[in-house]
């Protein structure tokens, strides 16, 4: 009798913990079945019948739908992870569902909360320490274990991970840039070949596609603006002052329009619309004219161009100063199979796409994402190295952080046994994905790694033996794992310390009334 009071006692006090725990655990053993090469795609239907199918664990918990607040930190813990390092999403989710998992034993048997996660944090610092001591730096970008990153990360895509290399190598000074991201140079399209272009593809068609074809030499204006004449407002149109206005912008537009004339404007690239004048001119003087191109197509044509973004108001400048805002590209042709614009051999800096070929709708959209996987994963290894994939290098962290265990005080051992078991996770779920027991093949694969004093020692999942998994080219950038652990530790503790769930006034709500109250004040 008193030992059941016992038990409902604890289960009052932990009613918060265990409701975020079975949150987070029901999330992840969704996004689970899809970890590793022999994971399992997901298929999301919405209500009106949209099919997303995936193998993305980012994509997976994002089109989830998850209501439960827990579910949600993990849900926007993968997405900082994509954001981050652009891989690594399911690892961190798996990982992060194991360490609450993991926790929650200890805790239930009657480890104090604040010693678990004394014990996870430190625990986590030693592992971030040895993840960054062990990484394998890589040489050069011809260095094969960064196409085997890549290829890993892209799902065995040999050809996808050999273009992302070729097109790092035409601008290897710009990887180290953290503003960079490969995976932005990434297009992915219907009916395209899979290829490298040397240089910019605007994912549109000109205006008119007859005398659109090959230009060359061309000079470019690029206006983040409308081509239109300075606009007079309806009502002041209405007075003569208003109406002689209306017809001097129409005068000063001709005669800007007719500049660009003058300076040889071959091609003009717009973020928003054209006026019929401008439009008409432009036919007349077959300059090709692409409207509303992305801010991002912007920003690249630009930097690949040499051309200054400019506003419609530019066009009132003296040529000469007009001139230094123009573009200049070898070539610019409209693809009329692929319907999109490529833009090669500009005077600016060197860039490049690359393009995604894809069967048919369905499969364009995960194409992309593996791509921009494979890219994600190349930039990282890049930047920081390489480990043993598979989850062969987390086994090694188990036994390592375990045995820290020995050094510490009292209870907090528990926090870094639960840490310990957690790594061993990713490993295992793998395994059993692959149609293997994952138990005794974690028992047999940390045995092998000791004896043969080597942590690179992994499962095939093919065949089911254990290889060296750097020798093999299964390799995970240093920083995607780092991050992985990091995230999903942090996640993990926030929601082990939430003893209470009180429900609040919407928070943004909550935001703006006291903004309006401070001005009140
Ligand atoms: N051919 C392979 N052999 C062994 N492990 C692999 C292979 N391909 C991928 N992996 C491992 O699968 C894990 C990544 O799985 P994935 O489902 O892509 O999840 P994530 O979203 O975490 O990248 C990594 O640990 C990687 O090393």
């Amino acid at each position: 009798m008193k030992k059941e009071n016992q038990t409902q006692e604890i289960e009052e006090r932990y009613q918060a913990l265990f409701s975020n725990a079975a949150a987070v655990k029901a999330l992840t053993q969704v996004v689970a079945n899809s970890l590793g090469p022999k994971g399992l795609d997901a298929m999301l239907v919405d209500r009106f019948g949209e099919v997303v199918v995936t193998n993305d664990g980012v994509t997976i918990l994002t089109l989830m739908d998850a209501q439960h607040p827990a579910a949600r930190m993990v849900v926007n813990m993968a997405r900082a992870q994509e954001r981050e390092v652009g891989d690594g999403t399911t690892t961190a989710a798996v990982l992060a569902g194991a360490l609450v998992s993991e926790g929650v034993n200890q805790i239930l048997k009657g480890v104090p909360v604040s010693k678990v996660l004394a014990g996870m944090n430190r625990a986590l610092n030693h592992a971030l320490f040895l993840i960054r001591k062990n990484a394998i730096k890589v040489g050069s970008i011809t260095d094969d274990r960064l196409l085997a990153a890549a290829k890993i990360a892209g799902r065995g895509d040999e050809r996808v991970a050999a273009i992302l290399r070729d097109a790092a190598a035409m601008l290897e000074d710009k990887l180290q840039d953290p503003g960079f991201k490969l995976a932005d140079l990434v297009l992915a399209k219907v009916g395209a070949d899979t290829t490298l272009i040397p240089g910019v593809v605007i994912n549109k068609s000109p205006l008119w596609e007859e005398g659109s074809q090959k230009l060359q030499e061309v000079r470019l204006l690029v206006l983040d603006d409308g081509l239109y004449p300075e606009e007079v407002e309806e009502e002041a149109l209405a007075s003569e002052a208003g109406f002689e206005q209306y017809l001097k912008n129409q005068k000063i537009f001709q005669e800007n329009l007719k500049k660009l004339k003058e300076l040889g404007v071959k091609l003009i690239l717009l973020t928003r619309g054209i006026s019929d004048i401008a439009e008409e001119f432009c036919y007349e003087n077959e300059i090709m004219v692409i409207t509303r191109i992305t801010q991002k197509e912007l920003k690249r044509v630009l930097e690949f161009t040499g051309a200054r973004a400019a506003k419609r108001t530019s066009l009132n400048k003296p040529v000469e100063e007009l001139q230094k805002m123009l573009g200049y590209a070898r070539t610019c042709f409209y693809d009329s199979r692929l319907d999109f614009t490529i833009i090669e051999g500009g005077a600016g800096k060197a860039t490049a796409t690359v393009l995604i070929g894809a069967a048919t709708d369905e499969v364009v959209d995960e194409q992309e994402r593996i791509a921009k996987d494979a890219a994600g994963s190349f930039a990282a290894a890049y930047r920081s190295g390489v480990l043993p994939g598979g989850g062969a290098f987390f086994l090694y962290l188990s036994r390592e952080v375990e045995s820290l265990k020995n050094r510490l005080p009292g209870m907090e051992s528990y926090g870094v046994m639960a840490f310990s078991e957690a790594l061993k996770v990713p490993f295992r779920v793998m395994a059993e994905n692959a149609g293997f027991n994952g138990l005794e093949k974690l028992g047999d694969l940390m045995t092998l790694q000791v004896q043969k004093n080597n942590y690179a020692l992994g499962l095939d999942f093919e065949t089911g033996e254990f290889i060296d998994m750097i020798a093999g080219g299964v390799v995970d950038p240093a920083e995607v794992v780092y991050q992985a652990v990091k995230n999903a530790s942090e996640v993990a503790i926030s929601l082990l310390k939430i003893n209470t769930i009180i429900k609040m006034k919407d928070y943004e709500v909550l935001k703006e009334g006291e903004q309006e109250d401070g001005g009140k004040r």
